[in-house]
């Protein structure tokens, strides 16, 4: 709920403001450039560090007549002379030799129109208010954007820690947002600062000296290089010197420093009058520099860095907040009609749509259902079924549509007896896994009329396969024959098939499991690792099958197929013969791939075994590779066989550790085996090796449940730990 209000107030701020911050980011860029273009001019050649007596001296014996100098941000020393014969007026000098080196440049007019449209959007004092409103509220959007990122990692401490990913946009938001959160602030801070100023709002201090003239005196007169009170002042100390206007003794130099101004006897050289800026001065002269980055390249690419980003805030929130409702309900049937009724329990939005997916195949079936979210519940006077999806949120909090559920769930007795079945969305990369929806499972095994139909069921990173099983299991129950198609809502949009050929390929009927293996070739040119993908399309339209890709010696794919009775696409695959081609996407999947310098334990069951036989043929530096491989019987075994035992003559695989179910009395699954070596696992998880999974959801849920147990067993870090600094990776369907 807190969250929520947080989340709510960052997103108002940033919509009621988006223009302007979209104005105010876009000249930003540009205006970031000014002082990189100024100081490639380069008219200082590294002189911060001369004596200003030194300065002075060449400018008066260069010039008749010197009224004053300036030395601007980036050390360029700007001159106001006089001279008979020679250069007059205001230009750039060398301060080593006094001679002129360059015109005071205007104001390219890119930059003055960037300017105008920044400080006023071309609309004097209206717009200076909005810009400086504008700012305001970006600095708002901040610090709402701070709590939220320090609410996400789960405190202060975590802010810094590895960002969990969950989608592109989110994982973006938070990873620049706290790169360039401070550069941010400083903009707006500063911003609001000088809006101010020009506003008038601050109090505009002159300075003024308190002299008295009676005490000046002519002696001792020293020359320049022995005045006092500018021993040890380089050009770095210094802002403007105003020269004296006669030889008189009471006209002194005016020397404004980096923070004091300085009346010099310009014989004796000693200080008449020191008076230090006040504060509103010198924060008007930092706010400038900071927020222009004048003097500062590397400042004012921060600066530009910032307002890029802001960019990609803008787009990124507005992506997000969309994706977030994009799952609003339009039900066909009144709550009160249904005989099946889904909960959705969410808060980024893609726990909703799966549920969408799922109503309407429950539509299609005939069947009067009803989607609402959690929050929502009451009495369902006709409701048989059911069915709740939730995410977890926080440390296995609720997601902000279902805080209220588990008191709405007490309130609402219903009248007749129904259904359930909850499933858990959620990340093995928190340690609450998928923890809201075991408590809902808990509340509603207590609630008077609600029958388990199906024990809970987790998903892990929204995996549309667990998903899909999920639906069949919960079909079959019902005698319900549900085909929910895989949707863009939900998956990620794929790249235009490309043509591949079959090199090689064994026959399902020649093996014991009805399994084969195909290798593909690539009619054009494909770089891609063993634990990519490949997604496969039967037919024109056809859903897409994944399998996951072996890379040979020879670069080619191999896949590892079990076919199905009905299988449209391992019957599609095992039909193929030697030279036919198919249509396939060739799917990145990086957090499948392990480093050839990595140690691994590799877990598989059936053909989940085909990425690892491609990273046993690229073991050249004979790493330590384990295999633990699940299958019926030794039987199953005959179509991996040789190249298992090539892998092991070899030394690229260390240990085959095989898991048949089929044979004698005790059916041994891996996750017994993993039981049983538990030293052997605790023992790689504390010593960075890699576990890898790949194969079946029942099979990945034993494993990871083995695995919990180990790592409590020998009091390790949680299992999710591992998980986040990529040590546990999975591809499981
Ligand atoms: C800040 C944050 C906290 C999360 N906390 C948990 C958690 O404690 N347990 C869990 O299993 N998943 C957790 N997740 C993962 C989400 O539950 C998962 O990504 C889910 O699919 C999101 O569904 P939704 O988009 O419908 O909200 C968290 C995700 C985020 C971004």
């Amino acid at each position: 709920m807190i969250l929520s209000i947080w989340r709510y107030s960052h997103l108002v701020l940033a919509v009621s403001s988006f223009l302007f911050i979209l104005l105010a980011a876009l000249t930003g860029i540009v205006l970031a450039f000014e002082p990189i273009d100024h100081a490639a001019l380069n008219y200082s050649e590294g002189q911060k560090d001369l004596p200003v007596t030194q300065l002075i001296d060449t400018l008066k014996s260069t010039y008749d007549e010197v009224l004053s100098v300036e030395i601007d941000e980036a050390g360029f020393v700007k001159a106001s002379v006089l001279s008979m014969d020679g250069d007059s007026g205001d230009f750039y000098i060398n301060p080593l030799s006094g001679k002129k080196v360059g015109e005071i440049e205007k104001q390219a007019e890119v930059f003055q129109f960037a300017t105008s449209l920044h400080r006023s959007l071309f609309l004097k004092s209206t717009g200076r208010f909005f810009v400086g409103l504008a700012s305001f509220l970006l600095f708002l959007i901040s610090i709402t954007g701070l709590i939220l990122i320090i609410k996400r990692q789960q405190g202060i401490k975590a802010f810094f820690n590895r960002i969990i990913k969950d989608n592109f946009y989110s994982y973006y938001h938070i990873y620049l947002g706290r790169l360039l959160l401070l550069p941010i602030i400083i903009i707006t801070l500063t911003g609001v600062y000088l809006s101010l100023q020009r506003f008038e709002i601050l109090p505009d201090i002159v300075l003024s000296h308190d002299v008295d003239y009676a005490v000046i005196t002519a002696d001792p007169q020293r020359p320049l290089a022995e005045f006092p009170a500018l021993q040890n002042i380089t050009l770095r100390d210094v802002r403007y010197i105003e020269f004296p206007f006669s030889p008189d003794v009471e006209d002194p130099y005016k020397i404004s420093l980096t923070d004091k101004e300085i009346l010099v006897n310009q014989v004796t050289g000693e200080i008449i009058s020191e008076v230090p800026y006040p504060f509103v001065n010198m924060m008007s002269h930092y706010s400038t520099v900071l927020h222009t980055g004048r003097g500062s390249v590397l400042w004012s690419i921060v600066l530009a860095a910032a307002c890029i980003s802001i960019l990609f805030f803008i787009y990124s929130g507005f992506k997000m907040t969309f994706m977030r409702r994009k799952g609003r309900i339009n039900n066909k049937f009144k709550e009160a009609q249904c005989e099946i009724v889904i909960l959705v329990g969410s808060e980024t939005g893609s726990t909703m749509s799966f549920a969408g997916l799922f109503y309407n195949e429950l539509l299609n079936k005939g069947k009067k259902v009803f989607l609402t979210q959690m929050d929502k519940y009451q009495k369902f006077p006709k409701m048989e079924h059911l069915v709740i999806f939730t995410s977890t949120y926080g440390d296995g909090e609720p997601p902000a549509n279902a805080t209220k559920f588990m008191s709405q769930l007490q309130k609402n007795n219903q009248s007749q007896d129904f259904n359930y079945s909850v499933v858990g969305f959620g990340s093995l990369a928190y340690p609450s896994y998928c923890k809201f929806a075991f408590d809902v499972d808990d509340a509603l095994k207590a609630s008077s009329g609600a029958q388990e139909l199906l024990g809970v069921y987790t998903i892990n990173n929204k995996s549309w396969e667990a998903f899909d099983q999920w639906v069949d299991q919960w079909g079959e129950r019902l005698g319900l024959a549900l085909d929910v198609p895989r949707d863009n809502a939900v998956t990620k949009p794929r790249k235009k098939p490309k043509k591949f050929k079959v090199i090689a390929k064994t026959q399902a009927q020649d093996s014991a499991d009805d399994t084969f293996l195909v290798t593909l070739q690539s009619e054009k040119s494909l770089k891609f690792k063993s634990g990519d993908l490949l997604a496969i399309y039967p037919e024109k339209d056809a859903h897409e099958r994944l399998y996951s890709i072996g890379k040979n010696l020879k670069g080619e794919l191999l896949l590892s197929v079990k076919r199905h009775e009905f299988g449209l696409c391992s019957n599609f695959l095992n039909d193929l013969s030697v030279g036919c081609t198919l249509d396939a996407v060739r799917v990145k999947n990086p957090e499948f791939h392990l480093k050839s310098s990595q140690k691994a334990i590799m877990i598989a069951t059936g053909t989940g075994i085909a990425p690892f036989l491609g990273m046993f043929a690229d073991n050249h530096k004979k790493k330590e590779r384990i295999l633990y491989w699940g299958a019926r019987n030794e039987a199953s075994f005959e179509l991996y066989k040789p190249q298992i035992d090539t892998a092991v003559d070899q030394g690229q695989l260390s240990k085959f550790i095989p898991a048949y179910s089929r044979v004698g009395s005790d059916k041994i699954y891996v996750q017994h085996l993993i039981a049983s070596d538990h030293l052997r696992f605790a023992n790689a998880l504390k010593d960075g090796v890699v576990l890898m999974i790949c194969g079946s959801i029942s099979m990945q849920k034993e494993v990871i449940a083995a695995l919990q147990e180990i790592c409590q067993t020998y009091e390790l870090k949680p299992l999710s730990y591992y998980q986040n600094r990529d040590q546990v990776k999975m591809d499981c369907y």
